[in-house]
């Protein structure tokens, strides 16, 4: 399989206030293949976010290197940063907070296009057709993002971020704040996307039964670091590592 994401060593220290290094992330590798969904699992505080906000250029990594199609964008900046978040975009938990509450749903989505040199109107018409791709009719263009339910918020989060057309989607605990039925239309969303678009998921998750539902892969954080990996079937069926095995066991 061709790689699309690939972490070597990846590592962040936080200075904590009492002056000492706190270690979040701790000498992760994995690679990531063109139209894979894997998922980051793990409790919580075990990193993933961390490790998310690294590969996109969030948080700076203290040591370690990111490849993004074998361009290293460990350090990326300023205009080559932009390139990179053409091909790479993030959704968040809570979309409401991921949109301005002073403009229309359609402004956000818009923008990106605009800011790309498409005209205002042209990026109109296409803000509503990514909204209908995502199962949003054209009133929810000018809707406020309080306006609108959870799923709604997260159906345009994702229609804002394929605006750029990106090869990869990182979704940090994206359906977690949507009941189980939303979640289920969600996740069904990204995968009729996934076919039409030919793109990757990096799925963070801490519940078990949408990561077996949704991934082909899974590696699972413990303290910063990666304790087990495998297909989603494998670690699910014949957990190794003893922190797998009670993640099971908390879910069962
Ligand atoms: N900016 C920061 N400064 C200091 N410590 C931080 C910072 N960001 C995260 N941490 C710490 O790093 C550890 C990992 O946090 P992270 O948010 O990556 O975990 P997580 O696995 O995503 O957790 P959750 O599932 O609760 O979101 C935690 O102990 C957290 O307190």
């Amino acid at each position: 399989m061709r790689t699309l994401l690939r972490v070597e060593h990846l590592t962040k220290d936080f200075s904590t206030h009492g002056g000492e290094t706190y270690r979040a992330v701790d000498d992760v590798s994995f690679s990531l293949g063109f139209h894979e969904k894997m998922a980051v699992i793990g409790e919580s505080g075990s990193g993933k976010t961390t490790l998310a906000r690294m590969i996109t250029r969030l948080t700076e990594a203290t040591s370690g290197q990111i490849f993004l199609e074998e361009e290293n964008i460990t350090r990326a900046k300023g205009h080559n940063l932009r390139n990179i978040y053409q091909k790479m975009q993030m959704v968040f938990q809570m979309p409401v907070d991921s949109f301005d509450s002073r403009r229309r749903l359609g402004d956000g989505i818009a923008e990106s296009l605009i800011n790309r040199g498409m005209k205002k109107a042209e990026a109109w018409e296409e803000a509503e057709r990514l909204l209908g791709e995502c199962g949003l009719g054209k009133e929810f263009l000018t809707r406020y993002p309080h306006e609108v339910s959870g799923g709604q918020c997260q159906r345009a989060a994702i229609a804002r971020a394929l605006a750029i057309q990106p090869k990869l989607l990182i979704l940090d605990e994206a359906t977690s704040a949507l009941d189980m039925t939303v979640q289920k239309e969600i996740l069904g969303l990204l995968d009729s996307l996934q076919e039409d678009r030919d793109m990757s998921y990096l799925f963070i998750c801490h519940d078990l039964a949408l990561v077996q539902a949704f991934c082909d892969r899974m590696i699972v954080m413990q303290k910063g670091k990666i304790v087990e990996e495998g297909t989603t079937d494998q670690v699910i069926r014949h957990p190794k590592h003893a922190y797998t095995k009670m993640l099971m066991d908390s879910v069962l």
